[in-house]
């Protein structure tokens, strides 16, 4: 098909699909808000059919492999490339609606799609099929490249060089570096002997968030605030501050102090969550002119400000160990008492704990936000819970246990349900460190691949019945035959370098559901909320919900 005709389809579609995608993302949350209707099949058709023919004859020919030049994708204009897609009023895509462009991709391209030509950055390839993802990752070596953060590879390796050294930690560090930090904290982080330490710790921060919901902040209508995004992200705060520091920060306390150590945590976590997005995907001419970003300025001063607390948190854990009276946990010894124990070195553990807290607020308080949001929607799978939790948590003041947790089959597959219908990571990637073929192209090193958690996640070539909501599906039993491709949902991601705090995500959630679901019953009674991105994939708007005590 002629360039031109093509384009001409491709944004005549784009219109289209924007406009069902938005339709759809507003209407109640029970499908995939991203199905495609019947009324842009020809077109989609059309150019499914031939790039399907394509990457079909890629395939077939095994040692006869396609250029990657070949590799259909929008076409890059000269000079300006692919960037101007992104620019405000002539590009189709806002940062908002980068969810939206990955489902554009296969549904025009098929099983791969290119971006190239962006400004300042490598070329992008787009991997829709699963078991060319799973070879990915199957293949990509001890020390994988997750492409991440530019903005946070600046600070650690050229403003705060002098701090970091060659102790940089696992976010935005690559190469032996990485292999070596990761090696020497993967095993206490990830290890359930730890892990399971935290369970009480963990339900007394959640006793006290949901204490603060039914005393200070829930109105008359027994209904949560407007901002309670903003109560979620100082629970999960408040949660990291255990892990990664061993202390209680005091985040869910009453009226705090403006000037209060909780208060300028909170702020500089929330400046960290609304700016990121912007400071690395806008205009991001910090890059080549820091001096004159007053944004750069703000986020370099807020890292500065999360490296002192870190510091003095660590500081403090390691003079209680000097004086013999460790045991933070009840008497066990903490994840940050473990480390600092058998690795003799403070800055590590100082920095692996600014790692965690760096990675583990928002990604946790946006998951939450979405678990949260469809268990006030869809009313049959939260009584589901609620027996499920009623029938192991007779008492429900009995404290809770890792055994406990572990009983709670429906509880758990809710959650892997979300993340996988909403994942709030939409996508995941690696840096090609060799040339590679992937769907029959060879593609060169140093391309920066995307698994598009999002799209395969909701392919019914992968998953059965993939954008229906069934939770049942990660149940095993003689009856469950639904296909999951072990690639489909991956919101962690896997292999080397998977989410380092992906057990105590789990565990967070999982005490949260127990705690809020087996004593009250959350609903949401406004007009549904449309999901898009910041950083995140979770519903944008105010979670006003409802929630009222279950009575026993
Ligand atoms: C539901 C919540 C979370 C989600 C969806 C999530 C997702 C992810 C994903 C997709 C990655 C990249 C994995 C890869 O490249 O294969 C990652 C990395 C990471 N996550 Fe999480 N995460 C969550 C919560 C947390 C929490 C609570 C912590 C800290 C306690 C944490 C710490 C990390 C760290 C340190 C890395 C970097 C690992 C490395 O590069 O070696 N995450 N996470």
């Amino acid at each position: 098909m002629h360039t031109t005709k093509k384009l001409l389809i491709y944004n005549q579609f784009n219109k289209n699909i924007l406009r069902i995608i938005r339709e759809r993302s507003t209407a109640a949350a029970t499908v995939c808000p991203y199905a495609v209707s019947e009324e842009n099949e020809i077109n989609v058709e059309q150019m499914k059919h031939e790039f399907a023919k394509r990457a079909t004859a890629a395939v077939e020919a095994t040692t006869n492999y396609l250029p990657y030049s070949e590799v259909p994708g929008p076409r890059p204009l000269p000079i300006i490339g692919n960037t101007w897609r992104f620019a405000p009023l002539i590009g189709q895509f806002k940062i908002s609606e980068i969810a939206t462009m990955t489902f554009l991709l296969n549904q025009v391209y098929g099983k791969i799609a290119k971006v190239s030509g962006l400004m300042g950055r490598p070329d992008l390839l787009f991997v829709y099929d699963c078991d060319e993802i799973e070879k990915c990752y199957r293949n990509e070596g001890t020390t994988p490249f997750r492409p991440s953060m530019p903005s946070l590879v600046k600070y650690k390796s050229e403003l705060r060089k002098d701090f970091f050294g060659d102790l940089a930690g696992v976010v935005g560090v690559h190469g032996e570096p990485w292999r070596e930090f990761r090696s020497r904290v993967q095993k206490p982080v990830l290890q359930l002997k730890t892990v399971r330490r935290y369970v009480q710790p963990l339900e007394h921060v959640t006793d006290d968030f949901l204490k603060r919901c039914t005393t200070r902040l829930l109105d008359e209508n027994s209904e949560l605030p407007d901002d309670f995004a903003n109560e979620i992200h100082k629970w999960a705060l408040e949660c990291i501050g255990l892990v990664a520091l061993d202390t209680r920060l005091g985040c869910l306390d009453g009226d705090l102090d403006p000037k209060s150590e909780p208060q300028q945590i909170i702020d500089a976590a929330q400046f960290a969550l609304r700016n990121i997005a912007i400071l690395e995907l806008k205009a991001p001419y910090w890059r080549w002119f820091p001096s004159i970003s007053p944004m750069w300025k703000r986020y370099v001063r807020n890292m500065d400000y999360f490296v002192e607390v870190c510091m003095k948190y660590i500081s403090k854990a390691t003079e209680r160990l000097k004086a013999g009276s460790e045991g933070a946990l009840n008497g066990e010894p903490s994840l940050i008492e473990r480390v600092l124990k058998e690795e003799k070195d403070e800055k590590l553990a100082t920095v692996m704990a600014l790692d965690l807290m760096l990675v583990g607020i928002d990604t946790i308080s946006m998951a939450t936000s979405s678990i949260l949001y469809q268990l006030a929607t869809r009313p049959e799978e939260q009584q589901k819970i609620y027996e499920e939790l009623k029938r192991n948590i007779p008492d429900p003041n009995m404290p809770l246990t890792y055994q406990l947790l572990d009983q709670n089959k429906y509880t758990k597959a809710f959650i892997k349900e979300v993340l996988r219908l909403y994942s709030t990571v939409i996508g995941n990637g690696r840096t090609l460190q060799k040339d590679t073929v992937i769907c029959g192209y060879k593609i060169p090193k140093g391309v920066q691949v995307v698994f598009p958690n999002l799209v395969v996640g909701t392919d019914d070539n992968f998953v059965s019945d993939a954008t229906e909501f069934k939770p049942e599906r990660w149940i095993k039993s003689e009856d469950n035959d639904m296909n999951l491709h072990k690639y489909a949902s991956l919101p962690y991601g896997t292999g080397a370098r998977a989410c380092l705090g992906r057990r105590f995500a789990d565990m967070e959630m999982q005490v949260l559901l127990a705690k809020l679901v087996r004593n009250y019953k959350l609903e949401f009674n406004h007009e549904p909320l449309k999901y898009c991105i910041t950083f995140m994939f979770a519903p944008a708007g105010n979670l006003k919900f409802k929630m009222t005590p279950r009575g026993e």
